[in-house]
């Protein structure tokens, strides 16, 4: 089941995929010795001290179990995609334009893409990662559709009868997070990194503030639990392989939603944004 969503924003600009910048949406799985970017993690000895063991470098953690409405549990999967590089559009004074028409979330796992057989610097081929915040239920009103009666709610238990938020609440004035789980009405600042692994709320995507990143073949991605993000987007000249990692339980509304944005909105590649040869 496909939901229509309308597009109010511009054009976004891709920039380099960088883990403190991807923070909020999941995990960018680099080697922090090869880069500029290091992720706070730590390290051990490892193979008769012939290795550099990186521990932790990011979260598979199981949502469903308590969370999807079916009860069915979930099993880890491991899969490969194999994917083509994508048509981009044209523009003056830009190497291309990806109208972006589809966002997909899972909703209780987060999801491993490992691109193999890309090298670091392969000036023909790279892809994008394009991920949206998650809007508060109920902020949904100016859009035609109503999250909350729409098939994709049909994935998540009944929410909790709305009750009046108590004085202190709202002199703290807590919010719902768009990033962690819209039931769960928070009166502490929501910069815990446990909240930021948590499944992002049933709300739809945020588009006003999508982000797109161009990824180098020495990066892999962890969508974060319920995190809104297009289909893999790889672009230049070759085919990707990527090995996929993920729960899943079977039931599709659980494991996947999709919505169609309307008329697309543009992702826009400049030629300094990307160490790319290749023709796009
Ligand atoms: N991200 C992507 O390309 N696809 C998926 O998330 C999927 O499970 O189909």
């Amino acid at each position: 089941m496909i939901l229509p969503v309308s597009n109010p924003a511009a054009a976004v600009r891709v920039t380099p995929l960088d883990p403190d910048a991807f923070a909020p949406f999941g995990d960018v799985i680099q080697n922090p010795s090869t880069h500029a970017s290091k992720p706070d993690l730590e390290s051990v000895a490892a193979n008769q001290g012939s290795a550099t063991k990186w521990l932790d470098v990011t979260r598979l953690d199981n949502w469903y179990e308590g969370r999807c409405k079916s009860g069915q549990k979930a099993k880890s999967v491991m899969n490969m995609f194999v994917c083509k590089p994508r048509e981009l559009q044209k523009k003056d004074g830009v190497h291309g334009v990806f109208p972006v028409r589809i966002l997909e979330r899972h909703p209780f796992t987060p999801q491993t893409f490992i691109p193999v057989g890309l090298g670091a610097d392969d000036a023909r081929t790279c892809y994008l990662v394009i991920v949206a915040p998650t809007l508060p239920l109920g902020s949904q009103k100016r859009d035609s559709t109503n999250m909350a009666e729409s098939p994709l709610a049909s994935a998540y238990p009944p929410s909790p009868p709305r009750r009046k938020r108590s004085l202190r609440e709202r002199l703290l004035g807590s919010r719902p997070n768009p990033f962690t789980n819209d039931f769960t009405l928070r009166t502490t600042p929501s910069t815990a990194i446990s909240q930021i692994h948590e499944p992002r709320g049933p709300g739809l995507p945020d588009l006003a503030n999508l982000r797109a990143f161009i990824a180098r073949g020495d990066q892999a991605v962890t969508y974060g639990p319920g995190t809104w993000h297009a289909p893999m987007v790889v672009l230049g000249e070759r085919p990707v392989d990527f090995v996929v990692v993920q729960y899943a339980n079977g039931i599709g509304v659980e494991d996947c939603q999709e919505v169609e944005i309307n008329k697309g909105l543009n992702v826009l590649i400049e030629s300094g944004a990307t160490n790319l040869k290749a023709k796009l």
